[in-house]
């Protein structure tokens, strides 16, 4: 089985290259002002995403962003995949994928089996991937807290997903095995202390999905 890694919450040369040359299958760089991670420099996101080979996606991150914020950060260069992980509707899924020309993956946080469906229902139609995350913590996303993983077993998902929420190099294989995730996305997991990204981890993290 190959499972697909994303490491995300990168923000530093060092970091995306490791996350490179582990193997990752994407890499994601946040645009989120109260995010530890938050990359606010144009200039470094474009330094960032032009170490990053083609053969590897990068996904930039937003929350509930106006159309001028994502613009520019598009502008740089350095995004080839939009995630959203706030409240964006399936209509603005849809306008974003038409205005920008880029893919999109939509989180969809999970509590509770039911979240699953209405996710799937609302967003499998027009986004190109989903994103089932942790309902619970402080941010948005990157809280380092995981959901009930057998709310996911046995489900088809009928666009290409990933599992994230709480992901560690230790614990990432058995979730997989739960869930049946074709891909997984780590940020805590993978990091020294809060929003500081560790090579160690990231090596870990990525080599433990390729033994999958
Ligand atoms: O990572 C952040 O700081 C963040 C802030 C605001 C919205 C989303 C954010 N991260 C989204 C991700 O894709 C995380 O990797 C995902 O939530 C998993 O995080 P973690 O549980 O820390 O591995």
């Amino acid at each position: 089985m190959t499972v697909e890694a994303k490491i995300c919450g990168l923000s530093t040369p060092e970091t995306v290259d490791a996350a490179v040359a582990a193997g990752a299958g994407l890499v994601g760089f946040v645009t989120f002002p109260r995010s530890p991670r938050h990359v606010e420099s144009l200039d470094l996101l474009k330094a960032l995403g032009a170490r990053v080979p083609s053969s590897v996606i990068r996904v930039g991150l937003f929350v509930d962003a106006a159309d001028a914020l994502i613009d520019a950060r598009l502008g740089t260069g350095a995004i080839d995949m939009l995630q959203l992980h706030g409240a964006e509707t399936p209509e603005r899924v849809a306008a974003l994928k038409a205005r920008t020309g880029k893919p999109v993956m939509k989180a969809i946080k999970v509590a509770v089996p039911a979240d699953v469906d209405r996710g799937i229902a609302a967003y499998a139609g027009v986004a190109d991937r989903l994103m089932f995350d942790a309902a619970d913590g402080t941010l948005p996303g990157g809280n380092a807290t995981a959901f009930d993983w057998t709310i996911l077993s046995g489900r088809t998902v009928p666009v290409p997903w990933f599992l994230a929420g709480g992901l560690t190099p230790a614990n990432v294989a058995e979730a997989v095995r739960m869930t049946g995730a074709p891909a997984v996305d780590v940020s805590s997991g993978v990091e020294s202390s809060r929003g500081v990204k560790s090579i160690e981890l990231i090596r870990a993290f990525v080599g433990a999905v390729n033994t999958l």
